[in-house]
Order: structure tokens, then C-alpha cells, then sequence
């Protein structure tokens, strides 16, 4: 995160103002007795709205690190590779296809990302397997109207209580982070056009090609010189200097004492020790040039050496670096015609919940579809392909269906982590033997958020399989190849299938974004080959209760330095995260106001980006599926959400996917001394 520099009175602090009169209009929900966690949001904005101080906070150490454990690693690694930059081949993309496997990828190729992405596989602490869970009660009675999760003797404690070991916020951050790094380095990367590679990531070091500039060139137009002057001025029969212009060839030597007429950007020819701008000298009738008195030739001057902004093979960026309209200039001056992108991991997203309605006012206990539209083009502010967007209705069997059908990298549901009576995630997972990374995480609001691996063989097991074909078709025989089957000869086999992830997002929408931040974020920053953001601080504005054991994910906006809660932040929310700069992590027992602590960047910066490349990898993306599309056109394009990032208090983009480890940087190039003011 940049700094923020305090602009008292400017238009932006109206902005925020703006912002907090948008996000504070109404009156929040009536306090509730002692803590609860329906309670915390509406308390701490009650204080903020009455202006009363909040509670006063516990004293604790600053739990404003909270995070980088699932950063340094990542940061780690990055500097590993930046040492030691290897030599990468890349297969050509192929596209609309699967990409996975390691075609085209070398032991070093394996090595930079190694380095680049750490080398632990561990899982950390919380990991365990849904195999391994020991037997639990019976499942509740069925909901009334919609199907109950499948009979189970593994049912989740959620049923009963909360989950009772959660993993803490940064743990389940590195625990995500960590997930997907054998995916990662095995993903080919995929090169692609400049013109194509906006919005990507680079999968290798920027190298230079070339010296930059490639020749001594001029730098003004003027006259190159030889030695001290006055210069003799060469004519051809007529009389005429037809001097030196850009794009030629390399020019007749300069014997001393000579000059000739020099456009900027032409090559400076041999023995010429500097150049004099036009306006700096006079070519007298005689044929000699004198250089005014006022502005003596120093030598050199207005020259640009050759690789005075580097020399070839000098590395330019580092790996992960967000390729932008400026990276993309550099890499064409440095002599690429296509760069080694990271291909992006294909995220396909599964709506689930009988009560959401995708067009028009709630009605009759339903209620519209938030999460539809957010969530895709949220996943691809992250840097996912997102392949389609499906509702699903909250049966057992569609929900597991589509889980085990799905060929995308990760799917990420929406809805059912709970323990109710048609919450199929857990039962789905079960079903399909995946092992849960993170099940449960201690932070409000999104503490049913879960992470799973779905291992190519973890294939609906056979005997649910079985049970639910003949449910769906009691007429046709069981295929041997089980719901994989339509796939299979479009995807590889399970040998060199890599990995899928799950990422369980909660219902209630602000929940499902703290699962974003929480998990698919880490997630696919790994998949993505993009460098953790560098940690950003900030104060608080004003205390912050907090929840007496998990951490807190608290909308904030932006005033001057400091960050200012947001109100409408309860779990079922969306005002304020819609307004919002970032989310301040408040660490268990709250935050006193001035407390430095962690905020996490919105990817909305990343979505202007990908705006400018639309067209490319997301089209191509619903393209591949054009019933997703066309049953989705509510889904909203990334375009649409980029529109709203001037919005009120929004701070310049901050550095969420620059590194400050950029390379090739040395002393005193910054401006060349011939080229000050002019
Ligand atoms: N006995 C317990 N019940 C619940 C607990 C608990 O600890 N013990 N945790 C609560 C918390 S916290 C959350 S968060 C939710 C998570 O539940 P699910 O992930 O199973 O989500 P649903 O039950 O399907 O939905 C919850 C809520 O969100 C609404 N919803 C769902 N999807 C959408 C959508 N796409 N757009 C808008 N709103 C959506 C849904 O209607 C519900 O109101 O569990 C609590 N229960
Ligand atoms: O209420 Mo739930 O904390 O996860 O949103």
C-alpha cells in the first residue's frame, strides 16, 4: 500500500465525507443485548453514528500483523528469485484449452517458481482430511421444501455449535496462499502478443534484448560535434546540409572540428564528442557553426549513450509483475514481440440457494441473487479466467454433480457451508473424499469459509455414485467413468491432472467477501504467480469493537492517513464494503482509535486494468461457454464495476500488485543530466 499523504480540505476529503454520508444514511438495527455476532457490526455502529466512544478495547499486542505470516513466505521467495532468474521456455497457448499439465516445462522452469513461490508444500496447522474426521451424529430433519444434505454419519459440527477449532485468520491466509503452489509450478506459462498481454503477469524475468538506447543517440535536434568549435559545416554541390536523421543507419565519421545537422533520436555518428541544440548555435553564411556564448559545449552533452537504461540481459522487472500499458512499453523498447504470462487459473463459480431470485424485487421469502454478480467479476480482479457463473438449486446430488463435473482449476460455491438442513458443501466434500485445508476460520464475518483440494481421483465415490445414478436413471447402466466421463477426453487423466481447489464461500454477502479476502485472494495470487501485496498499515480513525476471540474484517474509507470505519458492515451487508477503500483487520478483543492496523486492498485497481484488456482471455472465457452466458447476462462485466472505482474517498491505486523489488535499477539514471530543462 502507498502512503497516504494528508491533503486537508482537498475535494477528496468531501469525497469521503460523501462516502460516509452515503454509507451512514439510515439508522442501523437496534443494539442487542451483550455480544453476539449479529450484535458486533450494529454496535460499534451505533457508537460510530451516535458518536458515542466505542466500548473500550482489551489491551493486547499489536494484532495488526495479523497476515503476514501469509506473506512472508511469498515475499521470501520473491527475493530467491530475483537472485537467481532462470532461463524459462514457454509453450505457445493453446486456446480454449486446458493449459494444465507440464508441457514445455523445464527442471529450471520448476526451480524459478519453486523460488518464486516458496518451497513448502505443508499445509500448516489446521489441515486435516474430511477422510480422517472421526463419526458424528445424525443429520437434522429435512427442510420442508428443499432437498436435505445426503444421509452422512460424517455430519459437521457446525451443526451443533460453532465451529469449535477454527483456524485463526492468518493462518488460514498462508494456509490458502500455500494451497496451490504444485499447481502453480507446473502450469506452463503461456505466451502471449503484446497486444495480448495486458492485465497478465509475467511468468518470467524481464530481460532486456538489447542495449537500451541501442547506439549513441541524440537526444536533441541540433548539430552533432567533433571537438571544440567553431565547427566547419559539410555542403553538399548546392550548398546544402542534409544532416542526420532517426532510422538510418550508422553515419560517415565526424572528423574533428566538423559538425553536421543531427535530428533527435538519430544515430550520433562516429567521432562526435557532442551535440548542440539548434537553438544553442549559429550557422554563419561562411559555412562555420559557433555555439553561443551563453551556453558553452560541454562534452557529451545531449548525447544518450548506448545502455545508459541497460544492457542486454539486465533484468528489467521481476517475475510477477502486473504487465500494464507501462510494462508493456518497456518490454517492446527492449525488443519482445510476446511475453511469458502466467496463465490464469479457471475459476468456475456455483450459486447455490432455492431462494435467490436473478431478476426483479424480492417476493414471497425469496430474495435477489447478490453474490451472482459479484463474485466472477471479483474472481477476475484477482486474476481468475472465470469460466461461467451457474445458480444451482440447493439439492445434494446437483451440488455434488456439479462439483465433481466441474474442470476448472478452483470452484468457488456460494451459500450452504453452514450446517442447516440444505447446506451441501460439507456433505458434497465428504462425497467426494476431498481434504479440507481450512474448515472453519476465526473471523467474523465468514467463519463457515472453507478451503478444500479436490485431487483428480477425488471422483464422487463409487457407492454414492452409484445411489444417485439410479435415483437420476434407473434404466441406463452405470458408467464406469462416473460424472468425469463427458470430460474426460477434452481433460487429462488423473496422472497428470493437476489438482482442483474448492473455496467455500458463506451466503450472507459480506461473509462471502471476507471469504474472497480470506481465502480465494491467497489462493489464487499463488495460481496467478502475483507477489503479496506489500503489508499496509493504517490507523484507525476510531475504535473498533471487536469480537472477543476471532478477528474482524471491517469496511473502512479512507481520511487522509487514517481509516475510517464504515457502518452497514453486518454479515448480510453490502453498503458498506460498497463504499469502502479496503477492509481493516481488527485483531481479537477490537482496536483503539489511532491503532496501526492491516487493511486489505480491494482489487479494483486490477479490474481497470483487466477493463482495458477485455476482450481477451474473459471473452474467449464465456465464449466457452455460451449458455453460462447467456442464462448469466446479469453477471456484470468486469467493465461495469470499474466504472464506480472514482468513487467517493478512493485513493489512488495503491501498489497491491507492484513490487518495490523491481530490478535493474541503478543510481543517477533517473534523468540525464544533457536532457534538464530545456
Ligand atoms: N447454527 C448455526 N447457524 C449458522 C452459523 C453457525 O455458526 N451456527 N453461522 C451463521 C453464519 S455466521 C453464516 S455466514 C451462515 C453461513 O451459511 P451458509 O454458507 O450455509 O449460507 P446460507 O445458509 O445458504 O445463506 C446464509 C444467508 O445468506 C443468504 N444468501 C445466500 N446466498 C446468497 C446470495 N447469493 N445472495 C444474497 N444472499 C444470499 C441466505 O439467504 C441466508 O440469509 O450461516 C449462519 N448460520
Ligand atoms: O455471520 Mo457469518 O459471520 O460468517 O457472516
Amino acid at each position: 500500500m502507498t502512503p497516504r499523504t494528508p491533503r486537508d480540505g482537498d475535494p477528496l476529503d468531501r469525497e469521503v465525507d460523501e462516502a460516509l454520508a452515503l454509507a451512514n444514511e439510515a439508522e442501523p438495527a437496534p443494539e442487542g443485548p451483550g455480544y453476539s455476532d449479529e450484535e458486533d457490526w450494529a454496535d460499534a455502529a451505533l457508537n460510530l453514528a451516535n458518536g458515542r466512544p466505542d466500548r473500550p478495547a482489551p489491551e493486547r499486542g499489536r494484532g495488526g500483523s495479523a497476515g503476514s505470516t501469509g506473506t512472508d513466505w511469498a515475499e521470501t521467495a520473491l527475493d530467491l528469485a530475483h537472485e537467481r532468474p532462470g532461463k524459462r521456455r514457454a509453450s505457445r497457448e493453446e486456446r480454449g484449452g486446458d493449459g494444465a499439465g507440464g508441457e514445455g516445462i523445464s527442471d529450471a522452469d520448476v526451480y524459478v517458481w519453486r523460488q518464486f513461490l516458496g518451497n513448502s508444500t505443508s499445509e500448516g496447522t489446521g489441515s486435516k482430511s474430511m477422510r480422517s474426521s472421526a463419526p458424528a451424529p445424525q443429520t437434522p430433519a429435512p427442510h420442508p421444501k428443499r432437498t436435505p444434505a445426503a444421509p452422512t454419519s460424517h455430519p459437521h459440527p457446525l451443526m451443533d455449535e460453532p465451529h469449535p477449532s477454527p483456524t485463526s485468520w492468518p493462518d488460514a491466509r498462508a494456509i490458502a496462499a500455500r494451497a496451490a503452489v504444485k499447481e502453480a509450478a507446473h502450469a506452463a506459462p503461456v505466451m502471449r502478443p503484446l497486444s495480448e498481454a495486458l492485465g497478465q503477469v509475467l511468468a518470467a524475468p524481464l530481460a532486456a534484448l538489447t542495449d537500451l538506447p541501442p547506439f549513441d543517440t541524440s537526444a536533441m535536434d541540433g548539430w552533432a560535434l567533433a571537438g571544440p568549435g567553431p565547427w566547419r559545416l559539410p555542403t553538399d554541390d548546392e550548398g546544402q546540409d542534409h544532416g542526420i536523421l532517426a532510422g538510418h543507419g550508422e553515419a560517415a565519421a565526424l572528423p574533428d572540428g566538423h559538425a553536421v545537422r543531427i535530428a533527435t533520436g538519430a544515430r550520433v555518428p562516429p567521432g562526435a564528442t557532442a551535440v548542440l541544440r539548434s537553438e544553442y548555435g549559429t550557422a554563419a553564411d561562411d559555412g562555420w557553426l559557433h555555439a553561443s556564448a551563453a551556453h558553452p559545449v560541454v562534452l557529451g552533452q545531449d548525447i544518450r549513450t548506448r545502455g545508459q537504461e541497460c544492457r542486454s540481459g539486465d533484468q528489467l522487472l521481476p517475475a510477477g509483475t502486473l504487465v500494464t500499458p507501462a510494462v508493456l512499453g518497456l518490454a517492446a523498447a527492449a525488443g519482445y514481440d510476446e511475453l511469458p504470462t502466467v496463465r490464469r487459473p479457471r475459476v468456475e463459480v456455483l450459486v447455490l440457494g432455492d431462494e435467490l431470485l436473478t431478476e426483479g424485487l424480492p417476493h414471497d421469502g425469496r430474495i435477489r441473487d447478490a453474490l451472482g454478480p459479484m463474485v466472477g467479476p471479483w474472481l477476475r480482479a484477482l486474476g481468475a479466467e472465470v469460466t461461467g457463473t451457474r445458480r444451482l438449486a440447493d439439492e445434494a446430488d446437483a451440488v455434488c454433480a456439479a462439483v465433481a463435473e466441474s474442470s476448472a482449476d478452483v470452484v468457488v460455491t456460494t451459500g450452504g457451508t453452514a450446517a442447516g438442513p440444505v447446506d451441501h458443501v460439507h456433505p458434497t466434500l465428504r462425497r467426494l473424499g476431498a481434504e479440507l485445508l481450512v474448515d472453519g476460520v476465526a473471523v467474523r464475518p465468514g467463519h463457515p469459509m472453507l478451503l478444500a483440494r479436490l485431487a483428480p481421483e477425488h471422483r464422487e465415490k463409487p457407492e454414492h455414485r452409484e445411489s444417485r445414478e439410479s435415483r437420476e436413471n434407473p434404466q441406463s447402466p452405470e458408467s464406469p467413468e462416473g460424472p468425469g466421463t463427458s470430460e474426460k477426453s477434452e481433460t487429462p487423466g488423473p496422472q497428470t491432472r493437476p489438482a482442483r481447489h474448492l473455496v467455500g464461500l458463506p451466503g450472507n454477502p459480506l461473509a462471502a467477501v471476507s471469504g474472497l479476502l480470506t481465502l480465494a485472494e491467497p489462493l489464487l495470487r499463488t495460481l496467478t504467480g502475483r507477489p503479496a501485496p506489500a503489508p499496509g498499515p493504517a490507523p484507525l480513525a476510531e475504535a473498533v469493537q471487536g469480537h472477543p476471540r476471532d478477528t474482524r474484517l471491517v469496511p473502512v474509507t479512507f481520511r487522509q492517513d487514517a481509516a475510517v470505519p464504515l457502518r452497514f458492515n453486518g454479515p448480510a451487508m453490502l453498503r458498506g464494503i460498497a463504499v469502502a477503500d479496503g477492509l481493516a483487520v481488527i485483531p481479537p478483543g477490537g482496536a483503539k482509535r489511532g491503532t496501526e492496523v492491516e487493511v486489505l486492498d480491494l482489487p479494483w485497481s486490477a479490474i481497470a486494468t483487466e477493463q482495458l484488456s477485455y476482450g481477451g482471455q474473459a471473452r474467449r472465457a464465456d465464449q466457452a461457454r455460451p449458455a453460462d452466458q447467456a442464462r448469466h447476462a446479469d453477471q456484470g462485466r468486469p467493465a461495469d464495476r470499474a466504472h464506480r472505482a472514482p468513487q467517493a474517498g478512493h485513493r489512488a491505486p495503491r501498489a497491491s500488485h507492484r513490487t518495490d523489488k523491481a530490478a535493474g535499477h541503478r543510481d543517477g539514471e533517473d534523468i540525464s543530466p544533457e536532457e534538464g530543462p530545456a
